[in-house]
């Protein structure tokens, strides 16, 4: 067995850790990392330097203020690196703020992006009186149990390219979508007491690792 099959069974297996790195620049960080750390043989930590990517299997943007983050990513170098971790088809979650940042497209706005995930967003799309709530669903192919959905001045996604599989909408309105190593929610799995969308997410971590 080569070394790369030899890891990637270990993995498998539970035998050996994946290493998931929190962006730690602004937003809901503390959430993510203790909702990480209630998963197995995942080791997880604070991401505050570019350099850091390099030892992480997995990356979760979280949410917060998709302009201010914007401006901490360009200022802190993270930009080439997370593409560069995109391109090694290391896997990426962005939830909420995250998404915007990761999307191809914003509508109305002409901002630089990530732009990893061919998709297109419209922000704070639920208008002032719905600007957070909470909805209740199953999103199959994450967990048969009814999740909680909690949106904060939520985006939508209102187109979506080829390569992109939908893990939830309601009403077509897209709230939650994957590529190959990119999973972006428009919601929150960190403010709920649920580790199931974390442990899909290290499932993906762990199905790319060598
Ligand atoms: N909870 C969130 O991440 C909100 C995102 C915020 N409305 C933005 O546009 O950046």
């Amino acid at each position: 067995m080569g070394l790369q099959m030899l890891k990637k069974w270990l993995i498998g297996a539970g035998k050996m850790k994946v290493k998931v790195g929190v962006l730690a620049l602004q937003g809901g960080v503390t959430e993510h990392l203790n909702h990480l750390n209630q998963i197995e043989n995942v080791q997880v930590a604070p991401v505050k330097k570019p350099e850091q990517l390099n030892d992480c299997n997995g990356l979760i943007i979280p949410g917060g203020e998709s302009t201010t983050m914007r401006k901490l990513i360009k200022h802190y170098n993270f930009t080439e690196a997370i593409k560069a971790f995109d391109q090694q088809q290391k896997v990426i979650w962005g939830s909420c703020a995250g998404l915007i940042l990761l999307a191809a497209e914003i509508e109305g706005e002409n901002n630089e992006q990530l732009a990893l995930l061919n998709i297109k967003v419209k922000r704070n799309a639920f208008g002032s009186q719905l600007d957070s709530f909470i909805d209740k669903a199953v999103i199959p192919k994450v967990s048969d149990s009814v999740q909680e959905l909690v949106f904060i001045r939520a985006p939508l996604i209102t187109e979506v390219g080829q390569d992109i599989d939908i893990l939830y909408q309601k009403e077509g309105q897209i709230a939650a979508v994957e590529n190959k190593n990119i999973i972006a929610t428009a919601f929150h799995p960190e403010l709920t007491k649920s580790t199931i969308f974390h442990q899909y997410f290290v499932e993906k971590v762990k199905s790319l690792s060598n």
